[in-house]
């Protein structure tokens, strides 16, 4: 038991320490004050047995995403859930009904290796700077991201960075390789936010044996793709970055998308689809960029309507600031025209493509779409810069036959020879002419319904026999209707419209 002389010496010696603090110089309170706050933490984690590793949902810059944030939240999810008693369920990319249940926030669960215990807690969302107010150029920069701590004896330091960690990243990997769905991005912002991927699952119906298009075309096209897939090791001994660049460029309905579609079955790669009007400059595409996954197709779709934008500035407009637009390099401009930086500018799209960024990440490829090539800024489409230039045209009679298989289930008819001569007279569409041999509306039902029933039970040949008939009155009546349609529009491409007969019987009546 302390007695009272005891407090009351421990109260002067604590006045005479005061004391002497207020008397010391102001240079000498700075030095003690940093003596004080590095001894502290490192007699504190002396005497602490344990170490903790932070996984943050993004790096640094917070331009790209963590994988290893993902990996640990695959690899908890499949090995730990049921410690834990806090649980969320999302709408996961996965094909089947089963929801995706990941660790709540806050919640803690614990993991053992070879004897050592290991916690881990996902931490939410903290305010860097309580109660001030910082300006950023990124939205959501005053945060710190979500976090894995984990935490464990420092002891098994060795056994956790060796052992443990590559560990779930092969987990990861294996999961994540089984469960694969197919993914399509798209970027969005919202107001005064930086734009964003967001995921869909995506399975095209499209495969190149389906594309309506010239047969050794479309070879080359499938041979080119299989090359640029295993070409890592030629890449890498002739320096070059493991991407490539396809401009696939025709008129409306020649089937642009369905190729990207086919590209994405044919490489089981995911897909990008850039919005470039709601990327607000050069520095938020890089950001896009870098958030892009390896194994991927980057798609931007009718380039040539933002190249509209290019040809009103190249008309030497003034920009509001009075100088002149950087005419050659500005592709889209957003609502702030005075602010110079919110650009998005071609060679900033360029150096993703060709330039400097290009070598972050590999197995890329682009895929630009337009309907209008001869449009396009010489700069896009130079050589070596889109690798192959792709011409999707009108439908002629071995793409036809692509879409008669696919659509009517025949190799053969008598109107082949019919249709064939038609299509070489007319510029008619792969869309236009799938259009023209779907099945009408309550027939389509009635066969896929036969359909059914007869892979169901293939005895039952009367029903398999009467599907047959109806099948190839189906097909007799596609077929006609497809040749009157083409040809009238060979009549209408050879007679002249109106305006046109209008303008010549004036000219003749002047003369
Ligand atoms: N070459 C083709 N092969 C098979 N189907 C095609 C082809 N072209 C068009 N189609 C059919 O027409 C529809 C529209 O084609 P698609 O959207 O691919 O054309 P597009 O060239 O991308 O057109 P746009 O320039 O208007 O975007 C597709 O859903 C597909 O059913």
């Amino acid at each position: 038991m302390a007695t009272l002389e005891t407090w009351v010496g421990f109260g002067s010696a604590m006045a005479g320490v005061g004391l002497l603090w207020s008397r010391m110089p102001e240079h000498v309170h700075e030095e003690a004050r940093y003596i004080i706050s590095s001894v502290v933490p490192m007699v504190m984690s002396y005497f602490n047995p344990y170490e903790q590793i932070t996984v943050s949902e993004y790096g640094e810059e917070r331009f790209r995403r963590n994988k290893m944030f993902d990996a640990v939240s695959t690899y908890l999810r499949s090995a730990c859930l049921g410690s834990a008693t806090k649980l969320k369920a999302e709408l996961g990319n996965n094909i089947g009904d089963d929801p995706l249940v990941i660790l709540d926030e806050n919640q803690e669960v614990v993991d053992c290796l070879d004897g050592a215990r290991m916690w881990w807690r996902l931490c939410p969302k903290a305010s860097k700077n309580k109660g001030s107010t910082i300006i950023s150029m990124f939205p959501g920069d005053t945060d710190e991201p979500r976090c894995y701590r984990l935490v464990f004896h420092k002891r098994h330091r060795q056994l956790v960075l060796k052992t443990y960690l590559p560990g779930i990243i092969r987990r990861w990997r294996e999961l994540t390789a089984k469960d694969r769905q197919r993914l399509l991005f798209t970027n969005h912002s919202k107001k005064g936010e930086i734009s964003m991927w967001t995921s869909v699952p995506y399975n095209p119906p499209s495969t190149f044996d389906m594309l309506a298009m010239g047969h050794a075309k479309k070879v080359e096209i499938m041979d080119d793709l299989r090359a640029f897939q295993k070409g890592k090791e030629y890449h890498s001994k002739v320096g070059k970055a493991w991407k490539r660049g396809y401009l696939l460029y025709g008129p409306p309905g020649t089937g642009k998308t369905t190729m990207i579609g086919a590209m994405a079955n044919f490489l089981d790669y995911d897909v990008y689809d850039l919005d470039l009007t709601s990327v607000k400059d050069n520095a938020e595409l890089r950001k896009l960029f870098l958030d892009t996954t390896d194994k991927s197709i980057i798609v931007i779709e009718d380039i040539d309507a933002i190249e509209v934008e290019l040809t009103t500035k190249r008309k030497g407009k003034k920009m509001d600031n009075g100088d002149e637009a950087d005419n050659n390099h500005v592709l889209v401009e957003l609502s702030n025209k005075t602010d110079d930086k919110s650009k998005v500018t071609l060679s900033g799209l360029l150096s993703f493509v060709d330039g400097l960024w290009s070598a972050c990440g590999s197995e890329r490829v682009f895929v630009f779409t337009t309907n209008h090539v001869d449009r396009l800024d010489p700069a896009l489409i130079r050589p070596g810069r889109m690798d192959k230039h792709i011409e999707m045209s009108y439908c002629r009679l071995d793409a036809f036959k692509v879409l008669a298989k696919s659509y009517l289930d025949i190799t053969e008819h008598s109107l082949f020879g019919e249709i064939g001569r038609l299509l070489d007279e007319t510029d008619t569409t792969p869309a236009d002419v799938a259009d023209n041999l779907m099945p009408r509306g309550k027939r389509n039902g009635e066969i896929s319904r036969l359909i059914e029933v007869i892979d169901g039970s293939p005895a039952d040949v009367a029903g398999n026999l009467m599907l047959r008939c109806k099948r190839k009155r189906e097909a007799d009546e596609c077929l006609a209707g497809l040749v009157e349609t083409l040809k009238k529009a060979k009549m209408e491409s050879a007679t002249p419209p109106m305006d046109t007969i209008e303008e010549e019987a004036n000219k003749e009546e002047q003369t």
